[in-house]
């Protein structure tokens, strides 16, 4: 699946620079807005929410949201989220450049691209769209290419979280310079989560670099014991976008009232 996902991006990447080449992305850059602090959200004191905008996934199909994408983001943004994840995946997810666009303007929270980044193209079409955070999973990144695709993010003011899966792959997120660091609960070759596996990775990342739990995150009890074993932030998608009220979700997740 994930070598279907890549090779689905490859061909989309490079239709997107046919039809507007980096030297033109260059040009938006020149007038793109500041970020949003991305990073100092995950800082506040207390377990942060990057609640993720998540229309449809491989293995569980459309998951039929009621909510525009627009008001599925503000409810968040009322419920206390942090930050706002957006899977901008298309031929399997069911996402777009698109959602990212309307998601940003309708919050004022940071937002990430939650995509297959495969090419560095993506990075400055990421930033251009309005991102002010991508996701570079390590499992599909050689180091050199992910130490590279970091310092690219820094030069745009990007903030990047660094998906990781084993001691490996945390190894060569650090050594390659990451500052946030995903421990993603599901495993991407039977898609099963567990959030047992951040319990057991999360000592090996150090206290200097922040640490978010992704995937498969349900209930309070869930984000009470990631709080406890060190993470910094939860990406929680599919417990959000199946919930009758995600403002409320999000504030039964947290055990807060607001931000
Ligand atoms: O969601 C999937 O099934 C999936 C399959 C293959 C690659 C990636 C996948 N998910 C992307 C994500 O990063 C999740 O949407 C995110 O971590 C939130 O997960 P969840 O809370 O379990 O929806």
């Amino acid at each position: 699946m994930l070598l279907q996902i890549a090779a689905k991006k490859r061909l989309r990447v490079d239709e997107a620079r046919k039809k507007v080449p980096l030297s033109e992305i260059e040009k938006r850059l020149e007038q793109a807005e500041a970020p949003r602090p991305f990073y100092q959200a995950l800082l506040m004191p207390g377990m942060s929410v990057i609640a993720e905008v998540k229309k449809a996934s491989p293995s569980k199909g459309d998951f039929g949201l009621t909510l525009t994408v627009e008001e599925l983001a503000r409810a968040y943004e009322s419920g206390g989220a942090r930050a706002i994840s957006v899977l901008t995946e298309e031929d399997f997810f069911k996402g777009s450049a698109t959602d990212l666009v309307k998601v940003k303007s309708a919050v004022t929270l940071p937002v990430l691209r939650k995509d297959f980044i495969i090419d560095s193209y993506q990075l400055y079409e990421s930033r251009a769209l309005g991102a002010d955070a991508v996701l570079l999973i390590a499992g599909f990144l050689p180091e050199k290419e992910l130490r590279a695709y970091l310092q690219i993010c820094d030069e745009l003011d990007l903030a990047a979280v660094v998906e990781t899966h084993s001691a490996d792959e945390i190894q060569m997120a650090l050594t390659a310079g990451a500052r946030i660091v995903g421990i993603n609960n599901r495993n991407l070759q039977n898609f099963t989560t567990d959030v047992n596996h951040t319990l057991q990775l999360a000592p090996q990342i150090p206290d200097n670099v922040l640490l978010v739990s992704e995937s498969g995150i349900e209930s309070a009890v869930d984000v009470h014991l990631l709080g406890a074993a060190g993470a910094d932030a939860v990406l929680v998608g599919e417990t959000l976008v199946r919930s009758a009220n995600p403002t409320a979700k999000i504030r039964e997740l947290t055990g807060r009232k607001s931000a």
